[in-house]
């Protein structure tokens, strides 16, 4: 007979699950799942239902780890929510199934998870990436990508300076409150972006924000992308001069170099790393 599952809420997750840990399995399983060796990884492509008339998606994201015997899927919902709803756009759900028998045995609060899970990821990005003595952090967006992009962020670089933008002000000054350090409110996304090192997009924005024009030469940029932002665009307002590069797993088993002197961007949906365009570099396109 099988136990009932281990239930772990949205406190508990956060209790149990640390940055550092994270960072460490991400990048071991990003770096496997880049070898495309399907006896360590199956990640399928998330499967995404429409919900049109009510502005939302429920997407389910499988993965097994054969080796280490992790079966499990997410269950997310992402809804587009009006300016001051107190609803979170992202709601999620992960199960945890016995690799074996194929019962559920943790069913886990996935907010915390996606929104620890995705800035840890980020954060490998810019240990990666960004400029050797990077002392400018920017962070568009007020919410809880915003927040765990500054957790961790803030956690693992000696920033000198931290500027949020957000489209309502007094939403960026009450993200500010809720933080210990000193954190500048910006009045545009330009006096946000101009002279940062490492750039977080976490906004549902679905038009560009963020121009190339602005970035830093050097600098690099997490783009935190609701999945309804054509890659299109993301790719032109940042520069006609990009190519898609990588994927971050192959950054990290060393298939790719980082060329942390280039103006990189992460782009976080399918795990995409692109850079300034050099026409000697091979172009890898995906
Ligand atoms: N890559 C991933 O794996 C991943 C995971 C989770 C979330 N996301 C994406 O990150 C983004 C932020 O997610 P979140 O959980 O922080 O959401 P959230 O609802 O907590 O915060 C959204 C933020 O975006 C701002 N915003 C919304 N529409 C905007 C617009 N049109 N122009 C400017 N600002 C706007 C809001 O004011 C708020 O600051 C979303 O696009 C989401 O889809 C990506
Ligand atoms: O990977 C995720 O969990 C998120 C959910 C929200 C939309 C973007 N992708």
């Amino acid at each position: 007979m099988t136990e009932s599952p281990v239930l772990l809420n949205k406190h508990e997750v956060e209790r149990l699950l640390s940055y550092d840990d994270l960072i460490t399995r991400l990048e071991s399983v990003m770096g496997k799942f880049s070898k495309r060796d399907s006896s360590e990884i199956i990640q399928p492509v998330r499967s995404v239902v429409p919900i049109q008339q009510h502005n939302g998606f429920l997407g389910v994201m499988p993965a097994y780890l054969a080796a280490e015997g992790i079966l499990s899927t997410k269950v997310v919902s992402f809804y587009q929510r009006a300016e001051g709803s107190s609803l979170p756009s992202t709601q999620a759900t992960v199960l945890l199934f016995h690799p074996e028998h194929g019962n559920v045995i943790a069913i886990m609060d996935g907010e915390a998870i996606t929104a620890k899970r995705t800035a840890a990821v980020s954060a490998i990005s810019a240990k990666l990436f960004s400029p050797a003595f990077s002392e400018v952090l920017c962070i568009l967006g007020s919410g809880q990508q915003a927040r765990s992009h500054y957790d961790v962020l803030t956690k693992l670089f000696k920033f000198k300076e931290v500027r949020v933008w957000s489209r309502r002000k007094e939403m960026a000054q009450r993200f500010v409150n809720d933080l210990q350090g000193p954190v500048t409110v910006c009045g545009s996304v330009k006096e946000a972006v101009v002279g940062a090192d490492v750039i977080v997009t976490a906004t549902g924005a679905s038009q560009p924000l963020l121009f190339g024009e602005w970035v830093k030469p050097g600098a690099h940029v997490a783009g935190q992308l609701a999945h309804t932002f054509p890659l299109r665009y993301f790719l032109r307002f940042l520069t006609n001069k990009v190519e898609v590069f990588a994927e971050l797993g192959e950054i990290i088993n060393g298939t790719f170099p980082a060329q942390r002197e280039k103006t990189t961007v992460f782009k976080s949906l399918g795990n995409l790393f692109f850079h300034s365009c050099d026409p000697k570099t091979k172009n890898k396109m995906y």
